[in-house]
């Protein structure tokens, strides 16, 4: 057996998660950084791991991954550690992965030929079944081995095919009518990269990817490490301080 970690301190789950509906969505977040983390450890025969080490794994401190953990149902064990298996077949069931997914790409330029031809979904998961353009030079191509189809036949996909996920990944004028034509066929989990904000009905979640947005939080953190704690109040009120103001000025 192989274990990784110094004074390992719980088990894997025993039960279904309690509630797993209810759990924060910061936590639900962390899940899949946590299953990735096992995932690595599988593959490197690791069987049991302390909550240091998988918290190390996945960027997390280690009380937060145990508070995670224990919302999931974990029970824990000094001594013994997480069995890696284990644990991560118990988040895969909490995530809903227990079954394949079916993945149609509305959309297919520079963004959605890159995901189409991405191959770590279907790794976990996500089997990309249909792709879908409404652009006649685009209709037809063939992108490893999956035909662009017209999106006029998105609909009557979803429902023959069993496509549970729709991404879009078109401009932001034509996600609205795709997210139309994907609610309508009975899809109710979208992934948006389009630069926009979609209206779906209750029941129907959407969860949107902007890389932009990520830059520009990315900016904020690179800002005031460069200026200093003088920005704690700016930060807090948002009204800005003179002292970053003169340090900006001073650095121009
Ligand atoms: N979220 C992010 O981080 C991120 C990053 C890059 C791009 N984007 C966004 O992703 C989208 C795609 O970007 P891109 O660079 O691939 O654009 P692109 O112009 O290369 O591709 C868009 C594709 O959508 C197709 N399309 C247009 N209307 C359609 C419709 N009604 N039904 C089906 N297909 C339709 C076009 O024919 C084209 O093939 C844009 O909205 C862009 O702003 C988001």
């Amino acid at each position: 057996m192989t274990t990784t970690g110094e004074g390992t301190d719980h088990r894997a789950p025993a039960g279904p998660p309690a509630a797993s509906a209810d759990l924060p969505a910061a936590t639900v977040r962390r899940l899949p950084e946590y299953l990735r983390a096992l995932g690595a450890l599988s593959e490197s025969g690791v069987e049991t791991v302390s909550s240091e080490t998988l918290a190390a794994a996945t960027g997390v401190n280690s009380a937060m991954l145990r508070k995670d953990l224990s919302q999931l149902g974990a029970s824990g064990m000094r001594g013994v550690g997480y069995d890696v298996a284990a644990l991560a077949t118990h988040i895969a069931g909490v995530l809903g992965l227990t079954k394949d997914s079916r993945v149609a790409i509305i959309g297919l330029g520079h963004l959605g030929q890159a995901l189409a031809r991405y191959p770590g979904f279907s790794d976990r998961g996500f089997d990309i079944v249909g792709l879908f353009d409404a652009d006649p030079g685009i209709i037809g191509r063939d992108l490893d081995g999956i035909r662009v189809r017209d999106v006029a036949l998105l609909a009557r996909a979803v429902r023959d095919e069993g496509i549970n996920i729709g991404v879009i990944a078109t401009p932001g004028a034509a996600a609205q009518h795709v997210a139309d034509l994907l609610v309508d066929a009975g899809v109710t989990s979208i992934l948006n990269f389009a630069p926009c904000v979609l209206a779906v009905p209750q029941g129907v979640v959407v969860r949107k990817v902007d890389l932009a947005v990520e830059l520009q939080i990315l900016s904020f953190h690179e800002h005031h490490k460069t200026l200093g704690p003088e920005t704690a109040q700016y930060r807090r009120t948002g009204r800005q301080s003179a002292g970053p103001e003169d340090r900006l000025r001073r650095r121009r």
